[in-house]
């Protein structure tokens, strides 16, 4: 059962990424660190999907994907890409 979709996800970081508090909000705090910053979040998760995927199991596989596709969608806010930027390359 899903909590929320990719493009439910999108939508309330968008929000968060134009009003939000970085003192409340991992992704307001992450978009004002800047793209160097969610960069290296994206690679070590990256990296954590890979591994989880060679030792840890298909549950803990996915729940890594998850926390990759969350930072992708903040790196997406942090640089101006929108959904439909990127489903155009699909
Ligand atoms: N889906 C996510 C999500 N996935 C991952 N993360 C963040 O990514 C972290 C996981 O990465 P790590 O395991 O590396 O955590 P960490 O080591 O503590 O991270 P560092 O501070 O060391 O970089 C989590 O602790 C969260 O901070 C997420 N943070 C937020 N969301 C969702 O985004 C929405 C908005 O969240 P806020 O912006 O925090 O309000 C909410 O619906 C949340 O559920």
């Amino acid at each position: 059962m899903a909590n929320k979709t990719f493009e439910e996800l999108f939508a309330e970081l968008q929000k968060k990424a134009a009003a939000g508090d970085p003192a409340t909000s991992r992704t307001a705090q992450l978009v004002e660190q800047g793209v160097h910053a969610i960069g290296k979040k994206v690679v070590e998760e990256a990296a954590e999907v890979w591994m989880a995927a060679e030792y840890e199991g298909a549950d803990r596989t996915a729940e890594e994907i998850s926390q990759l596709l969350y930072h992708l969608q903040v790196m997406m806010l942090a640089r101006g890409v929108s959904l439909d930027d990127v489903y155009a390359h699909l």
